[in-house]
């Protein structure tokens, strides 16, 4: 970095350029608490609109189970606490995910639709995840906030909970998945709100309902 900014515009554009993907890519964080469905409406939304969905819960379980990972015991106590993971591990996860997904996209047939567009799913958790995704990857296009009460996520986590596998889908966990989410991860969907970035979406209803709406929303925001 030069010793001498001479403007503001200068100093956009530098930093800009620490950013690891451009303008082009479309980025849409899509938060909510645990069990409100964001993996689930994810899932339509990639068939919808050819997004590519990266979970933050999924990559980061992928390096807890990976070998010689050196995060591994630390992803799992986190997990099972409900606690966030420290933001270096999953935002480089995240970077390193999209490039691959970008890399594959561009040496396929052609050019698709959906290229370049990404759903973070989980993510980010808490500010300081946020500040450093958008000044080290990409900005955020838009954030896809589902709501819904403590209850209906209880029941539907405990039901997953029945066949996930999952460590943390048992009371114990998800009472303290529920209080980091309130206390960590409420001031990022805030911080995006007062940014007008926020599209909520009570996903209190039925799974086609929610996605009807969703669906809704995201072709309004591409178009
Ligand atoms: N609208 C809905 N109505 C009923 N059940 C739903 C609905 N949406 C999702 N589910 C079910 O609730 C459970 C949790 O959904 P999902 O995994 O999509 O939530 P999530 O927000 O991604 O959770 P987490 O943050 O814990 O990963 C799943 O078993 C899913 O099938
Ligand atoms: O950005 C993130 C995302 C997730 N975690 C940890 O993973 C679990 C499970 O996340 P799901 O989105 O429910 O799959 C979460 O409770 C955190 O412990 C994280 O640390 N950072």
């Amino acid at each position: 970095m030069p010793a001498i900014i001479n403007n503001i515009a200068d100093a956009l554009h530098l930093q800009s350029q620490t950013r690891a993907f451009d303008s082009k890519v479309t980025v849409i964080f899509v938060l909510g608490g645990p069990g409100a469905g964001k993996g689930t409406q994810c899932a339509r939304l990639v068939e919808d609109f050819g997004f590519c969905h990266l979970s933050a819960g999924d990559l980061l379980r992928a390096e807890q189970h990976r070998e010689g990972s050196e995060y591994g015991q630390l992803i799992q106590t986190c997990i099972k606490e409900g606690s966030i993971v420290p933001m270096e591990v999953t935002v480089k996860l995240l970077e390193n995910a999209m490039k691959v997904a970008l890399q594959e996209q561009r040496s396929g047939d052609g050019w698709t639709d959906g290229q370049g567009r990404f759903l973070i799913d989980g993510f980010p958790r808490k500010l300081d995840q946020a500040e450093k995704f958008e000044h080290d990857v990409g900005k955020a296009t838009a954030v896809l906030f589902f709501s819904t009460t403590e209850e209906v996520m209880l029941e539907r986590l405990l039901e997953r909970g029945k066949t996930s596998g999952r460590e943390d889908d048992n009371v114990e966990s998800i009472k303290k998945r529920f209080n980091t989410y309130k206390e960590q991860s409420m001031p990022v969907i805030e911080n995006y709100e007062k940014l007008g970035k926020v599209i909520e979406i009570d996903s209190s209803f039925s799974i086609e309902k929610v996605h009807q709406q969703t669906k809704s929303a995201v072709a309004n925001l591409l178009s």
